[in-house]
């Protein structure tokens, strides 16, 4: 079953195209991650397909609806967390979360929302007093409170210190341990390879690979670098697959002591994609 399903996605500002034909499929369950530059196109068409902006042209699904038609009931099925919102700053963290979840069918209680942010201690705090990341946390909070089927997360751990970010990375697990679909747009690659099942690569509007975090731009096939120390010198060699030269170092009797074996990583791999495609 299809979450998301994109085709032929068209979106100018003022004559200049920055959604330049994007194709996307997203399944029921998957965590999938749009990463990109600054100005790619991430932001446009994360909100297109919320409903919050019209595209010029393209066939856009989300939950079996157009969001550009679709109503209040389609809306109570999805979950956003905004870049930076900042409204209600007098109330406190739990009138706001149960504010909000007064707009839902079926929302999880306020406090138990609260506590998966983990924004207990704060409760009580007005939303003018929490720090960038715990407001960011409430903004988490927001986009779940409602039990959403999807989440949209538009760069959801800006400004988390590493703790909270793995609290976070832990939330989302859960989330999609229940079944929640996720598009999540980010520039820590480290988060989209520790949470995605799948990603895609926009630069300049386009789609320019798509795939899992371990196989994306051919990395997983990709040469390796076999490094080793011998009587004091750093040996190096690139290789497509590191068998051969391992089994000769060890039939020689070398000290294997030092032996690395690495591969491009996922941010080697990005680079070199963006690089390609300025
Ligand atoms: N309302 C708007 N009016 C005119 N131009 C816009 C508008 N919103 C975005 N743009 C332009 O469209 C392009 C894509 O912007 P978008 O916000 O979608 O990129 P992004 O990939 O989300 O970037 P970032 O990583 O910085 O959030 C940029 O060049 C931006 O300046």
């Amino acid at each position: 079953m299809t979450a998301i399903e994109v085709r032929g996605l068209r979106k100018a500002y003022r004559g200049h195209e920055v959604v330049r034909g994007i194709d996307l499929e997203v399944a029921r369950g998957e965590v999938f991650a749009l990463l990109g530059p600054n100005g790619a196109g991430k932001t446009t068409t994360t909100e297109i397909l919320e409903g919050h902006r019209r595209r010029d042209s393209g066939e856009v699904r989300v939950l079996d609806a157009d969001p550009g038609t679709a109503g209040g009931d389609w809306r109570a099925r999805i979950g956003i967390v905004l870049q930076n919102t900042d409204d209600a700053a007098d109330l406190t963290v739990a009138e706001m979360v149960r504010h909000l979840a007064g707009f839902y069918p079926d929302p999880r209680p306020y406090a138990e929302v609260i506590d998966l942010v983990g924004l207990t201690p704060k409760s009580k705090s007005r939303i003018r007093t929490l720090s960038g990341g715990q407001r960011r946390r409430l903004d988490v909070a927001l986009g779940i409170v409602g039990r959403p089927e999807l989440l949209f997360l538009d760069e959801p751990t800006t400004g988390f210190d590493p703790e909270a970010r793995r609290h976070f990375w832990d939330l989302i697990r859960t989330l999609a341990a229940e079944g929640t679909t996720i598009l999540l747009t980010t520039h820590y690659l480290e988060e989209a390879e520790a949470l995605a099942d799948r990603l895609a690569v926009l630069a300049a509007g386009e789609i320019v690979a798509e795939g899992t975090p371990a196989g994306l731009g051919g990395r997983a096939t990709a040469g390796a670098t076999v490094s080793w120390r011998e009587d004091g010198v750093l040996h190096s060699e690139q290789v497509p697959d590191p068998t051969p030269l391992i089994r000769k170092l060890v039939a020689a009797d070398t000290d294997l002591s030092s032996l690395t074996v690495t591969r491009p990583t996922l941010e080697d791999t990005y680079l070199t994609l963006i690089g390609a495609h300025r």
